[in-house]
């Protein structure tokens, strides 16, 4: 088989500071990178879904948030690695930190009186938000954003263990989007470090590998899949807290989703 080395398509030259592993346009002259695209749709139909959900059950403005948010980085993923275009990198990597400090935000207040608010913290998060998105535009440097990222990851499963510790029924979710987002992360090294040998591996493979070795799209899976859960633990907690019936069921035995019962 020839080596199916980058091509061009229709969205023009690369002007994103980063190109991951996957072969440029080899899948379809409109979508660069294609299983990094497509796999963003874990990021995009499960929290529309229960966005809709919360907001119905009339749950706090900030859980249909949290879910709005991964909707959002799922919506910029899918637009950066389409055209690999320096702005859709920003709609991608942006909404990530915002993310975060919506959820550090959310699971911070699990177990505060219903409307209250910390406008500290609150200050905290958005000058912290201010802040990477002004560094960040000036210094194009992607390893700060992931810094930046990491730091915020971290300090929300330092709020997750105290969540759970408050409320352990939420346990087994919070170990599970730790893993699955750990493992997701392991998956993202690989693909960086060891991309030349991912990529000769899939040119000499006499069949179609599909996605099987795009790592950069299992990474959006896993990451994808944990924070959904993420979600649904933060939610969790916080109902719990205000003696709201709930349970975590599952759609068709395998879909972990968040019933809601009526709330007081
Ligand atoms: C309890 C753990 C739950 C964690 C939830 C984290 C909240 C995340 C907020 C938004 C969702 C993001 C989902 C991932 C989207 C990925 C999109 C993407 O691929 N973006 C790249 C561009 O395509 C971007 O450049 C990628 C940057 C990756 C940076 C990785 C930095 C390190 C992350 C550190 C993880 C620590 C692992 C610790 C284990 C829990
Ligand atoms: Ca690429
Ligand atoms: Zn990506």
């Amino acid at each position: 088989m020839a080596p199916r080395l980058d091509v061009s398509g229709i969205w023009g030259p690369v002007t994103s500071t980063l190109d991951w592993c996957e072969e440029n346009y080899v899948v379809t002259p409109y979508i660069a990178e294609f299983w990094n695209t497509v796999s963003n749709v874990i990021m995009i139909f499960p929290p529309l879904v229960c966005a809709i959900y919360y907001w119905r059950k009339g749950v706090e403005l900030r859980h249909v948030l949290t879910s709005l948010s991964l909707l959002a980085v799922g919506l910029g993923s899918w637009m950066f690695h389409m055209t690999l275009w320096y702005e859709m990198q920003l709609l991608d990597e942006l909404p990530m930190i915002y993310g975060t400090c919506v959820f550090l935000y959310s699971l911070h207040h699990h177990d505060k009186p219903r409307k209250s608010r910390n406008l500290v913290y609150l200050v905290a998060l958005c000058f912290c938000s201010v802040a990477v998105t002004v560094i960040y535009l000036m210094w194009k440097n992607p390893v700060f954003h992931q810094v930046c990222y990491a730091l915020l990851v971290a300090a929300l499963v330092y709020e997750a263990i105290v969540a759970f510790r408050n409320y352990p029924a939420i346990q087994p979710l919070v170990l599970m989007s730790v893993g699955f987002y750990a493992f997701g992360f392991f998956l993202w090294n690989v693909d960086n470090i060891f991309c030349s040998h991912l990529r000769k591996f899939r040119n000499k493979s006499h069949f179609d590998t599909g996605m099987v070795f795009q790592l950069h799209a299992w990474w959006h899976i896993f990451t994808g899949f944990a924070t959904y859960l993420h979600v649904l633990f933060s939610c969790h907690a916080r109902l719990l807290h205000l003696r709201t019936h709930c349970s975590i069921k599952r759609l068709g035995g395998f879909w972990p989703y968040l019933e809601i019962g009526k709330t007081p």
